[in-house]
């Protein structure tokens, strides 16, 4: 019980700090909902009274005003009320959202590619788009105000029905049991609805993301290309017949339940509405009810009767709205065990930082195999490194875990003697500047690509692209560095190369200037004299720093001081060119030889490809 009034409390202090004025809006919004129908009930039975008691013209006048006056001014304020609490409710839609990005890029980077947390996010999704929220609670608080005063001033309008004389004793005990059938139905029902919706989201939302990947694979360019030369579309719509299948079976199963519940309460209604006329008939020909009361009493009793049930429905689905405010608040509060350290890193103004990897192993999450084995080596500082090794050997892995998108395993990594645990993580990351092979590039200005922000020193920026090699083909930009790239989000933006992003995202890492250059592949998209040309001046480029180098390119190794060689997760060699291919049974020496025969004829002569 503690724990969902904490929940709650949490819930709705959330929502005030996010919103106080929607709050309001909504509550007195469902206030005015909940008083408008009994201004014309009232005067309405008024009128008939006065009528049949053959008042005079100025006395029918006086409430005919009334009620037209009462009810356009509670209509009004509640028009204007509701107004506001749409355009909250708007808005907060928005903040939603803008929270939800927020924390997307605040997890943990390993928690990005874990299904349970891609699960739990896709439900918290898909159960915001059907209504659940946090601002459910603001309704939820307008909607206990709505029936109780609904309620209220319906047994005071029906108050005077219990009179003595006016029902019999059985006839008072049926009009309770209704309103109790009432209420125990509804709670039934909405409590059967919310198991219904729960069980569908629950079984949707796996297939439900993979519907979403099968939309992005069918309606993005780059897969676009796949799918038509590999005539792959009738494969790609079994696919998203069969996760359609699965939702729909799911829907139809939860709309059959709704509608079932639906008729079972409308039956109840239905059937308690004849009750009350019976009744009120039976009074009636009894003789001591008035034709303008017999209409009040109706109308008021139905209320009565639908302020129960909805105060019933409300309370039901606060229920289930706090089910998922607690899927909600379990998402956002995933802690990233990243932000832990706290120690500032040193700074160097010779850049000579120390690294060392002490026995490291890792694992990615939720798999069983070792992409690293007991990695331990330590960096020459202010050198060039090469990375080689073949594919799958865990070259990459070893980037990532050095520039702390993962944790080790096992082991330590080791910054200037300190685990690199223990900095502060957006300082340590501020060491690295790394081009990815799977780098991204987005749909903004050249200029906010290259400084990764909204400020941009163009001067820096510029001499970063010329000398990743892209200064010819900045001078042919419409706007400069001001021109959008891809047509995302704008249609004249410009769409670049393969190589010509790569060039981008090579003076994006030279304009953040991190004491450590990582390059995953730099030159795989760039053409002979580019990569030439980036070879060239990679000295240069990278100055003083320590650059890492990852090639599958032997000849471009060639200018590092030290070649670290990976096979299977480990470093089974290291050292400088020369001393490597003396090794003629080391992996490096294999590698290098299998490459070069393919740039020497006499080689090929010798051993031709087959
Ligand atoms: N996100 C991941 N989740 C699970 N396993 C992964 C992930 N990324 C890589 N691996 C596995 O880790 C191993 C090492 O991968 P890594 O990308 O480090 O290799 P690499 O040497 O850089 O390869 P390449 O030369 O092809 O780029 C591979 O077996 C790969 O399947």
């Amino acid at each position: 019980m503690k724990e969902r009034w904490d929940l709650n409390r949490r819930a709705v202090r959330l929502l005030c700090h996010l919103d106080r004025k929607y709050f309001l809006c909504t509550l007195f919004s469902s206030l005015t909902t909940a008083i408008a129908p009994y201004i014309p009930i009232y005067f309405s039975a008024k009128i008939i009274d006065a009528l049949t008691a053959g008042a005079g013209g100025k006395t029918l006048a006086l409430y005919a005003a009334l009620t037209v006056g009462l009810a356009a001014l509670v209509g009004l304020a509640g028009a204007l009320l509701k107004m506001h609490a749409d355009v909250g409710e708007a808005e907060l839609d928005r903040l939603v959202d803008w929270k939800h990005a927020e924390k997307a890029m605040d997890l943990p980077y390993a928690l990005i590619e874990d299904r349970k947390t891609a699960l739990l996010r896709e439900r918290i999704e898909m159960e915001t788009q059907t209504g659940y929220n946090v601002y459910y609670y603001a309704v939820t608080a307008g909607g206990l105000v709505r029936y109780a005063v609904q309620i209220a001033a319906a047994v005071l309008l029906t108050f005077s029905l219990f009179r003595p004389g006016l029902l019999s004793a059985g006839a008072k005990l049926a009009l309770l049991a209704g309103i109790v059938l009432t209420a125990v139905v509804s709670v039934l029902t909405g409590r059967r609805y919310g198991r219904l919706r729960s069980e569908f989201f629950a079984g949707c939302v796996d297939d439900n993301i993979c519907g979403e990947k099968l939309y992005d694979y069918t309606s993005n360019d780059s897969s676009g290309k796949d799918i038509r030369l590999y005539g792959m579309r009738a494969a790609l719509l079994q696919k998203e017949r069969d996760f359609n299948e699965n939702f729909c079976r799911r829907e139809r199963t939860m709309n059959f339940g709704v509608a079932w519940m639906g008729l079972l309460s409308n039956f109840v209604t239905y059937a308690l509405q004849f009750g009350v006329y019976l009744l009120l008939i039976a009074a009636a020909l009894r003789g001591g009810l008035s034709v303008g009361s017999i209409a009040r009493y109706v109308s008021s009793i139905m209320l009565l009767l639908a302020g129960v049930s909805g105060l019933a429905r409300t309370i039901r689905i606060s229920v289930t709205n706090e089910e998922y405010m607690k899927r909600y608040l379990d998402y956002f509060d995933i802690p990233n065990p990243m932000y832990q350290g706290s120690l500032s890193v040193e700074k160097r103004d010779d850049d000579r930082y120390e690294v060392e990897f002490r026995d490291v192993s890792f694992r990615y999450p939720n798999t069983e195999a070792y992409a690293l084995r007991h990695v331990s080596m330590k960096f020459r500082i202010g050198e060039k490194l090469a990375v080689v090794g073949r594919n799958g050997s865990g070259k990459t892995t070893f980037i990532k875990l050095l520039c702390r998108l993962y944790d080790p395993t096992e082991g330590e990594i080791l910054l200037n003697g300190v685990d690199i645990r223990k900095y502060d993580y957006a300082e340590y990351q501020a060491l690295f500047s790394v081009v990815f092979q799977d780098f991204r590039l987005f749909a903004f200005s050249l200029g906010q690509n290259v400084t990764a922000g909204a400020d941009v020193d163009r001067a820096r920026a510029e001499v970063c692209l010329r000398e990743a090699g892209l200064g010819e083909r900045l001078l042919r930009m419409p706007d400069g560095l001001d021109t959008m790239l891809y047509r995302d989000f704008d249609p004249h933006g410009v769409v670049i190369s393969g190589g010509e992003a790569q060039k981008i995202a090579i003076a994006r890492a030279l304009y953040k200037n991190a004491p450590f250059l990582v390059l995953d592949e730099p030159t795989a998209a760039l053409d002979p004299v580019s990569e030439y040309e980036v070879y060239r001046k990679f000295n240069a480029i990278s100055g003083g720093k320590t650059a890492l180098y990852i090639s599958h390119r032997l000849a471009s190794c060639r200018f590092c001081d030290e070649i670290l060689v990976f096979s299977a997760g480990s470093i089974v060699q290291h050292g400088a060119h020369e001393a490597l291919l003396q090794e003629k049974n080391g992996e490096y020496a294999r590698l290098w030889h299998a490459q070069a025969q393919y740039y020497d004829d006499s080689l090929q002569k010798k051993n031709p490809v087959k």
